[in-house]
């Protein structure tokens, strides 16, 4: 039976040291609910003592009441020279509502000598009265040996002193932090069952990785191999440099490859929108090649690949998807077999033969080597296959179309796009403005279609991107746009390639109406994809080299 790991998320505080990383209180609050429905256990929610916004918050998260989390008030030790009684900070940590206190504290004599300027035993003073302090004051105290790892290779002795003037003083958990992120696993791992050992069982140990080494994750699942029973890191990795120990990894490792029980299953099922919720709030978006909460964590592209997740899936998946609340995507394009197109028209309701699957990759891989990219288009690939599956109905019929863009005297630029289609044997001319010539033609368009199909209004073109294909060929190459659309419900992805960027826009717009008018909401895994944070717009991502105003 494994023992029982703590998670310990650092998000609010050690996160926030990453570049770019900033949130209100009010987000923060926002963080911590999220973390505590997740089953996180306990929250370092910030440095209290460093700024009015931490105090602030602190003061917010005294009014709020979490299920199962702990909030933890993050500080140092008493500054060099300072009784601990007289510290200013620490008593900003006793006032503090937080019933839990994390102090970090010197190990490594680089340190003493460079950054504290205080001999050895001054040091360890330092360590055991501020403790002794804060539990006085009625905290119950985590000591975060800060550097544990360099100071335990440089003089092993003397960082288990450190460690155990921390347990004397009454600590009830001592972590082991490896603040530079300067070691590989293996020497987190005999390191921390020496510790474990040298401690004799007086004290619980934890870890606290950073990803310097790219190893923050396989650190800290070393580390709890080793004995460490609590487990400190950030949801998505963010943190100092290049960032902490990705939490999010760390919990699907310990839950699902070493049989630790961190989280209830339906608490696993909400690690991936929490993860993706956090991005949001932090305004950064999802990463798509993350571990179990990317979108392309269970996204199987080879024809290959995908003929074998159909026969069964775990000859390519390492674990089911749903577990962590992600979900199986299959990309088409030119690598993909007939098996993969066969399960695309399956996801979307569609029967089609097998001389209409072949034609079907036939067309895709024609496409794609003109520059089409599938992957990032689902919806025009299901309009693909409608029309070879004969389930295809054109919303209009084009007669022309046409747009102006004029700039006056002054440097104004005004765009104008007229449309003649036919609809149901009427025609249909319609003229508008845009602040771009897409944007008037879709003005033009929504408005003659807005007639017949009065939904359609409702489609939002949430991101438009454009690439250039042939770049060497300059104003006369050809230009993919791809279009992403949403009915507020589903996001759906579209393509238009043509040498001529409008036609390109045209092509990418029709098909994200019609596709709106024609496919109905796709199972899991084989129609559009979406990011999966609750109640938040997807967020822009792919391969993106020109952003261009419509
Ligand atoms: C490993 C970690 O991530 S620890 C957390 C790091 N996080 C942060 O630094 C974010 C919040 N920090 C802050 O707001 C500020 O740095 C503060 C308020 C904590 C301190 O600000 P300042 O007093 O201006 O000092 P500064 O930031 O330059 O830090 C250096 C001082 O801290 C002291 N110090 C550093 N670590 C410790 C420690 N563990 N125990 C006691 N003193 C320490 C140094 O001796 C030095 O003091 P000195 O100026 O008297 O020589
Ligand atoms: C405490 C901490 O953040 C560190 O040592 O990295």
């Amino acid at each position: 039976m494994n023992p029982t790991i703590q998670l310990y998320d650092a998000t609010l505080r050690d996160g926030m040291q990453g570049e770019g990383m900033s949130l209100t209180a009010e987000e923060k609050v926002r963080v911590a609910h999220h973390l505590d429905a997740l089953g996180i256990d306990i929250i370092e929610a910030g440095f209290p003592s460093s700024n009015p916004k931490e105090l602030e918050l602190f003061k917010r998260l005294e009014q709020e009441t979490f299920q199962h989390a702990q909030i933890a008030a993050f500080g140092m030790t008493s500054r060099r020279g300072i009784p601990s009684h007289e510290d200013e900070s620490l008593h900003i940590l006793a006032d503090c509502f937080a019933p839990l206190v994390t102090i970090v504290g010197k190990t490594w004599d680089l340190h003493l000598e460079k950054v504290v300027k205080v001999d050895r035993e001054e040091n360890l003073v330092m360590i055991s009265e501020s403790i002794e302090f804060l539990i006085r004051e009625g905290k119950r105290v985590i000591y975060d040996a800060e550097h544990f790892f360099d100071a335990y290779r440089s003089d092993a002795s003397y960082a288990m002193r450190c460690l155990r003037a921390a347990a004397s003083a009454g600590a009830e958990r001592i972590v082991l932090c490896d603040t530079n992120g300067s070691s590989l696993p293996h020497q987190i791992g005999s390191a921390v069952k020496e510790v474990v050992a040298g401690l004799g069982g007086r004290v619980a140990t934890g870890i606290h990785c950073h990803n310097d080494l790219e190893c923050g994750v396989a650190n800290s699942l070393a580390a709890v191999l080793n004995g460490a029973t609590q487990v400190q890191g950030t949801m998505n990795g963010i943190g100092e440099r290049t960032g902490n120990a990705n939490l999010v990894s760390i919990i699907g490792n310990l839950q699902t490859k070493l049989g630790y029980a961190v989280l209830t299953d339906e608490q696993l099922v909400r690690l991936t929108p929490t993860a993706h919720v956090i991005d949001e709030l932090l305004n950064v978006a999802p990463d798509p090649n993350q571990p179990f909460v990317g979108r392309n964590a269970f996204a199987h592209k080879g024809g290959l690949h995908v003929a074998g997740i159909r026969a069964d899936a775990s000859t390519f998946e390492h674990m089911e998807p749903e577990l962590v609340g992600n979900e199986r995507a299959l990309l088409v394009s030119e690598l993909a077999g007939r098996h993969t197109i066969i399960e695309k028209a399956a996801g979307a309701g569609l029967d089609i033969d097998d001389a209409a699957c072949a034609r079907v990759m036939d067309h895709v891989k024609r496409l794609e080597h003109d520059g089409f990219q599938f992957e990032a288009a689902d919806a025009s690939l299901e309009l693909l296959l409608r029309k070879e599956a004969g389930e295809y109905e054109p919303l209009f019929t084009l007669h022309s179309w046409r747009t102006i863009v004029e700039q006056d005297a002054s440097g104004r630029v005004s765009c104008e796009a007229t449309i003649k289609i036919d609809i149901g044997g009427d025609r249909y001319v319609r003229t508008a403005e845009g602040n771009g010539p897409v944007n008037a033609l879709d003005a033009a368009l929504r408005s003659a279609i807005g007639e017949v199909h009065p939904h359609l209004t409702d489609v939002e073109l949430v991101n438009y991107k454009v690439r250039i294909l042939d770049e060497h060929h300059g104003t006369t190459a050809t230009t993919r746009v791809l279009i992403d659309s949403s009915d507020g419900e589903r996001t759906w992805g579209t393509i238009g390639v043509a040498p001529n960027i409008i036609a390109a826009s045209w092509q990418a717009l029709v098909d994200s109406l019609e596709y709106a008018e024609q496919a109905k909401p796709s199972p899991r895994g084989s129609g559009p994809r979406r990011e999966l944070a609750q109640g938040l717009a997807p967020a822009a991502s792919g391969d993106i080299t020109a952003t261009v105003e419509t």
